[in-house]
């Protein structure tokens, strides 16, 4: 990971779910459905149907830290309730790109993005487009369970008051429920969210995360500290979140980019989409030799 300007912890996850540390006041109301708060269209919004529906495009995307390219000329089309795996070696970007969906970029000074990224059609970099509400709709879990400390039902209850949402127990319940963690902790819910072992405290982010009802999850790697079987677990849950949201995972874990994704992005030195298409491809006869090279283990 080099995120060495953002905080490794809650204040990173407190922007990513439209915190203070985004300069949000909490302001966003239930209502407040749109990204943009003016009357710009936020496109299409027919809910999911498992089609291959774009729910994030890039044009000519590029991102700099200073002088330095990250994401070097990347266009992309992510469809909905589908999970994209980003894979490629360390330093090549996949992090950035992801960080660029719900302008987590934004908290770091020196980054500028240029070329385009559109969420159903509408630019997320419009100056009219409001980060908080665009990170309702994009949620994210970092590679490290971050849980706050506090108890399991307010850090799902964060969630949804940080975007300005009424908090009900049938919302926790329902967000724990959708994160498979629920019959795990309903007996539990007034106990620190620390107290949890890592795979529960990584299915609590998730839950956090999911509470707002976002469109789109980002996930950063969130099985790398995890055991094998706390990691099979979210495997498996991203499998049946991928129902109701659109997951877009950065992984190292080859294996893992081949079970749980639909559409693979391998990412090269330079900040290069090298390829992008359906996973099974991607893994089996992939059109570019320098992701055979990279898949079979030859370099990276
Ligand atoms: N906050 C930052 N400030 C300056 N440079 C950065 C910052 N974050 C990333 N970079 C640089 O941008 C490039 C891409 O980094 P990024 O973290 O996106 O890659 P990655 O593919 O996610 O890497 P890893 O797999 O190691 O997590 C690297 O050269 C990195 O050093």
């Amino acid at each position: 990971m080099s995120q060495n300007e953002l905080n490794d912890g809650n204040e990173q996850t407190d922007s990513a779910l439209g915190g203070s540390t985004a300069g949000s006041d909490g302001s966003a109301t239930d209502s407040d459905n749109s990204l943009i708060t003016t009357d710009v269209r936020t496109g299409d919004a027919t809910g999911h149907g498992g089609s291959e529906r774009t729910v994030v495009e890039t044009r000519d995307l590029d991102v700099y830290y200073g002088d330095e390219r990250a994401i070097d000329d990347v266009s992309m089309e992510i469809p909905e309730n589908h999970v994209t795996a980003l894979i490629g070696p360390s330093g090549c970007g996949k992090s950035t790109f992801l960080r660029c969906v719900n302008r987590m970029n934004d908290l770091i000074d020196i980054a500028r993005v240029d070329g385009t990224i559109t969420l159903r059609g509408t630019d997320i970099y419009d100056e009219r487009v409001d980060p908080v509400a665009l990170r309702r709709k994009v949620g994210m879990v970092f590679q490290k369970p971050n849980p706050f400390p506090k108890s399991i039902r307010d850090n799902v209850a964060y969630g949804l008051e940080v975007q300005g949402r009424e908090v009900t127990d049938e919302r926790i319940e329902e967000s724990l429920r959708a994160a498979a963690l629920w019959d795990e902790v309903k007996d539990q819910l007034d106990e620190s969210g620390l107290a949890l072992s890592g795979g529960q405290q990584q299915r609590l982010c998730i839950a956090r995360a999911i509470a707002p009802d976002p469109e789109i999850v980002l996930m950063d790697e969130p099985t790398s500290a995890l055991d094998p079987i706390a990691a099979s677990k979210i495997e498996d849950l991203i499998d049946e979140l991928v129902e109701d949201y659109t997951v877009i995972i950065v992984t190292h874990n080859m294996q893992q980019a081949a079970r749980i994704s639909d559409k693979t992005a391998v990412f090269l030195t330079g900040g290069e989409l090298v390829e992008f298409g359906d996973t099974n491809k991607i893994f089996e006869d992939p059109d570019d030799d320098r992701v055979e090279d990279y898949i079979t283990g030859k370099f990276g």
